[in-house]
């Protein structure tokens, strides 16, 4: 692992603006609703999709690198009595506490996001009732270093029953060998037969964030795969999307998303 290249991302994400990244990847017109072909509901549909199956469920389920976003953990919280969050930055550890206590006016409005998951779930849930199930259930918003072999030090008591973590392992990655070592780093987190739901970028090598300018790992499909695989995952599903290019408008040079769902061999 390069640890030079570690330095230097964590030196960059200094620089991170919250506000700006929701602003940049999703708010109108980038996040569309108005059809499943829109990347933003195809993320939403994976993960309801995967949550569906009722295979994946548990006591606890850890967020890896959650930012400042929730859309991620939406149909996660009918099948986990706890939800932990964590973020490398305490600015986004923050957004999501405000959120939860639901003090902040300005706060981020994710309601078409949770309109969007109920209607998809198709169990009439109104999105209200959603909302407020996720913030009873996100109980913890731990700091986390995904570089570290105990990625959240001693602040987890026993492994988790599923993970999932969106836009994260790339996006803090210098290279290859990092992407991976971070990969096996928050596996410890999972236990044997649990597990990953990730969704990511694909071919990235850069992103905008307010005054900071992120460097990201591009990866390909078949490195994700290799990694999983390299990680002692089997592999359950595998999508990805394809970004048109009225989506390329300069704050990122993404090609496309992955949806990956895979277990953790016991
Ligand atoms: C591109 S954002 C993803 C945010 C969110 N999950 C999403 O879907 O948009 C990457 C996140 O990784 C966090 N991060 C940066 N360095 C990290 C590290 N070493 N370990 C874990 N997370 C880190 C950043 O603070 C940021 O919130
Ligand atoms: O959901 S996305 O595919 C998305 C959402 C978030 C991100 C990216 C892409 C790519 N850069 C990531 C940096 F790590 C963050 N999307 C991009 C097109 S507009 C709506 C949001």
């Amino acid at each position: 692992m390069s640890t030079t290249g570690v330095s230097a991302v964590a030196q960059s994400y200094q620089m991170f603006n919250p506000r700006a990244y929701l602003q940049n990847n999703y708010m109108p017109p980038r996040a569309n609703f108005a059809s499943e072909d829109f990347v933003v509901p195809w993320k939403l549909r994976c993960l309801a999709d995967a949550f569906a199956t009722g295979e994946v469920c548990g006591h606890t389920l850890i967020d890896i690198g959650t930012g400042p976003t929730i859309y991620q953990l939406l149909s996660a919280c009918d099948f986990f009595e706890e939800i932990v969050a964590t973020d490398y930055l305490e600015v986004n550890r923050d957004v999501i506490h405000s959120w939860v206590r639901g003090e902040d006016p300005c706060a981020f409005d994710w309601s078409p996001y949770i309109q969007h998951v109920c209607r998809i779930e198709g169990k009439g849930e109104p999105w209200k009732e959603k909302e407020q199930k996720l913030k009873k259930k996100l109980k913890k918003i731990f700091p986390i270093d995904v570089h570290q072999h105990n990625p959240l030090g001693s602040l987890l008591s026993q492994p988790a029953d599923a993970l999932v973590s969106s836009f994260c392992l790339e996006a803090v990655s210098p290279d290859r060998q990092s992407f991976d070592q971070a990969l096996q780093n928050v596996t410890t987190l999972l236990k044997p037969g649990g597990h990953f739901l990730m969704i990511g970028a694909l071919e990235e090598s850069f992103y905008l964030a307010g005054e900071a300018k992120l460097q990201v790992v591009p990866v390909s499909e078949r490195d994700v795969q290799e990694a999983f695989a390299k990680s002692g995952y089997c592999i359950r599903n595998f999508r990805s999307y394809t970004m048109p290019p009225s989506l390329k408008i300069g704050v990122d040079d993404v090609q496309g998303v992955f949806f990956i769902h895979a277990q953790k061999s016991t």
